[in-house]
């Protein structure tokens, strides 16, 4: 290997055009700066108001009042100075672009072997028909086939996987041929045929079709009976003997089955193929995907050893049978390319509804954000749809030589993926994957950039890698918890990126990862803030200056600004108005239920009270629901203290805005100076009263199963009714 690393450094030095190159914005930027110097300046007014204000004699100005005076100051700064950290995503964005047509000229099929990595976890929740489409993209992925191998890592244990893999073992023999002789797009198989437009109309096609669909019918027989077949229990009895009769998901021996092995069989032009489900024994911590890349790592490097490594969740197939090479472009490219640990892919989806109702498509983070964050020296691993450098992701600094990693075929390579086999290692703190925390992706790519490494960012016109999104607010919620409190982990943990990353990485990128990792805190503010308005707006308060004094100004400027600003940069993303005001939705819902519990979760963690665990998002929903998800009508359905909350505080202003709105209309005299003195309280109380308007007819219009459980319902009504009530009588 040492050699090959040398052939691909040195044997081109004549051929000296870059493989990629790099676009920055100039003229937008000047005037988006200046844009953003305007709202800072309106932010500091707005302080300024609240510092001075409070001095103007006023005899209606109690000692509690001038506690809700402090509170509202301290709030608005902390959203203040927020918002210049992210600022620090649009101050420098750059864009990649690739040249694959250079980089087939240079090397030809002569290309780093390439290991790609994709982790299951469930066959419940991430059906195995869904998991083997992804294997089979990968595999049937423009890329030299003897150099590709495709390893799947089961943290189910699941026979009804091994089985789904072994049946697309058989099933890759023709499909990879097929997509390279008619070159296909999608490659995953179950994407293809369901797409209507771009299917061959061919009896080439049509054969390949029919294998498909025989295929799919038996996994998915299989998976609902949850029984694999008693003839496939004989065909691949190699792979079934290594289950104990006592294995369960939580408790079984290593089991490794290579089901092609395309250093051998080089008739056949397909993909090594590998089945891997980690020992797991119930008293050693398993550490999630972490652990199982891990045990990824250790295992292909005794098999296939690929210099480079993608990394896939189960649900995200190929879109894109160029991407590989994309990715190439960037890491063999002789002069920038160097410095670049890993190339990451954004994460899209392919089951997203026209205006997105949970808002899961993130689509500013992916087309503005981490070009910002590519700007200022790389965007973060995001655990999927990720090429790697083996040897850098296994803990080699910047700067030091590439090791060569010799393949010695061993028998004891069922032995690197067993329990005790890290006991007392360095995997999971300097080596590999880090441990112990909900997003080791982001904390894995701190780590790497923290080494001297700099990260790139690829978003190809076709997307790269398309995934399943999740369906139901519950899911999305916890999902975004897990995020938010992995992230606030990292900004306390050893590695956070305020102080260890300090001198390490760019000021820029800094401030980036603070954006994400102050998430979780950043929800008390926006509880508070809101609560704050509308319950002084139920007492009669006034928190914001008159509408007609020029205080109201630089109020006024910034909520207009910064959401004028944000739903034209959600337009240009390609979103749609509504889209654009469900995302609102989840922002509000996201940082009152998700960032709160995870906020507060952590803080629990540091006292050692609770543990953060890895749930697993599922990937499939029932009929019912699923057809609700297609009309975009929102899914509650189960009861949960997330949801309690969210409807305690959507009642809460229900209850502010119509009391508020009645003390209008009882006394007319007084309402002119009612709208004056409280006019941004109204609006602000008024939108989230808008916002909620699902909120509502989940708990109080619906009659199907997606609507808000009735208990749910009935705790929310009285928890905001006794809440007003003290309110009232205080
Ligand atoms: O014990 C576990 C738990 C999960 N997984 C796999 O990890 C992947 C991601 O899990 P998912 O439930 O889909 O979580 P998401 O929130 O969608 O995942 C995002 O966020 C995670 C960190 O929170 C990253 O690990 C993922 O790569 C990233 O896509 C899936 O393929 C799982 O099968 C395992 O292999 N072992
Ligand atoms: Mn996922």
């Amino acid at each position: 290997m040492a050699k090959e690393a040398d052939r691909f450094s040195s044997a081109h030095e004549g051929d000296r055009e870059p493989l990629f190159a790099t676009r920055r914005r100039t003229g937008g930027l000047i005037a988006f700066r200046f844009f953003a110097a305007s709202v800072f300046g309106c932010i500091c007014c707005i302080w300024l108001y609240r510092v001075v204000e409070p001095l103007e004699k006023d005899e209606n100005r109690t000692g509690f009042f001038r506690l809700i005076w402090l509170v509202m100051l301290i709030l608005e700064i902390w959203f203040g100075l927020y918002w210049l950290v992210v600022q620090s995503l649009r101050w420098n964005p750059v864009w990649r672009s690739t040249f694959t047509d250079r980089l087939s000229r240079r090397y030809g099929d002569d290309l780093p072997r390439l290991d790609v990595f994709v982790c299951t976890a469930d066959p419940v929740i991430e059906p195995p028909l869904m998991v083997v489409n992804t294997v089979l993209s990968v595999m049937a992925l423009d890329y030299p086939p003897e150099k590709l191998a495709v390893y799947l890592s089961d943290d189910g244990g699941s026979q009804l996987t091994f089985y789904a893999l072994a049946e697309a073992a058989e099933f890759a023999k023709t499909w990879v041929p097929f997509c390279k002789k008619f070159d296909v797009e999608p490659r995953s198989p179950g994407a293809y045929f369901s797409s209507k437009s771009n299917v061959l109309d061919s009896a080439a096609a049509a054969e390949v079709a029919e294998l498909y669909r025989e295929m799919a019918t038996r996994i998915e027989t299989a998976t609902k009976l949850r029984r694999v077949p008693e003839e496939a229990l004989f065909k691949y009895g190699e792979g079934f003997s290594q289950w104990d009769s006592d294995a369960t998901q939580r408790n079984h021996a290593t089991i490794l089955q290579i089901l092609i092995d395309g250093r051998k069989d080089n008739t056949i032009a397909i993909p090594t193929l590998v089945y891997l489900s980690r020992e797991k024994r119930p008293e050693h911590h398993h550490h999630y995907k972490a652990g199982s890349m891990n045990a990824l790592l250790r295992v292909s490097s005794k098999i296939t050893c690929g210099r480079i490594i993608l990394n896939l969740d189960c649900d995200m197939y190929a879109n894109n049978s160029k991407s590989a090479l994309e990715a190439l472009c960037i890491l063999l490219d002789e002069k920038e390319g160097k410095e670049i640990a890993f190339v990451q892919f954004p994460q899209f989806y392919d089951n997203l509804t026209r205006n997105d109702l949970y808002g899961s498509m993130m689509r500013v983070i992916a087309d503005v954000e981490f070009n910002g964050l590519d700007g200022n020296g790389g965007p973060l691993y995001i655990g999927t749809g990720c090429f790697h450098r083996r040897d850098v992701i296994c803990g080699r600094k910047y700067g030091e030589e590439e090791q060569s990693d010799e393949i010695v075929e061993a028998e004891k390579t069922k032995s690197l993926a067993s329990c005790i086999y890290e006991k007392g290692s360095e995997w999971g703190k300097e080596m590999g994957v880090k441990y112990g925390c909900p997003v080791e992706d982001v904390i894995t790519g701190l780590a790497i950039q923290c080494r001297g490494w700099k990260s790139a960012y690829l978003t190809p016109k076709k997307e790269a890698f398309l995934g399943v999104a999740p369906t139901n607010l519950h899911q999305m919620l916890v999902q975004q918890k897990r995020w938010s409190e992995g992230d606030f982990q990292i900004l306390l943990s050893e590695y956070s990126p305020v102080w260890y990353a300090q001198g390490k990485i760019s000021f820029g990128l800094i401030l980036g990862y603070c954006c994400y990792c102050l998430w979780a805190p950043s929800s008390v503010p926006v509880l508070l803030y809101s609560l704050l308005t509308s319950l002084c707006l139920f007492k009669g308060i006034p928190l914001f200056p008159k509408v007609w004094s020029s205080w109201f100004i630089p109020f006024g400027y910034v909520t207009l600004a910064v959401n004028a600003y944000s739903l034209a940069e959600f337009l240009w993303c390609g979103g749609t108005l509504r889209g654009w005001w469900n995302e609102q939705r989840m922002w509000l819902y996201r940082r009152t239920s998700s960032f709160l519990f995870g906020f507060m979760d952590t803080i629990l963690k540091k006292f050692g009270v609770s543990e953060s665990a890895f749930v697993i998002t599922a990937k499939v929903a029932e009929e019912e629901a699923a057809e609700r998800y297609e009309k975009e009508v929102m899914e509650f359905g189960v009861e949960s203290p997330m949801f309690l909350l969210l409807g305690t505080l959507g009642m809460l202003n229900l209850f502010c805005f119509a009391a508020a709105v009645m003390r209008l209309m009882m006394n007319s005299r007084e309402a002119g100076g009612d709208v004056q003195k409280m006019g941004m309280q109204f609006v602000i109380t008024g939108l989230l009263v808008v916002i909620n308007w699902p909120l509502y007819e989940g708990m109080l219009l619906r009659k199907d199963k997606g609507k808000m459980p009735r208990t749910v319902t009935v705790k929310a009504f009285v928890l905001a009714l006794s809440a007003c009530t003290c309110i009232a009588l205080s």
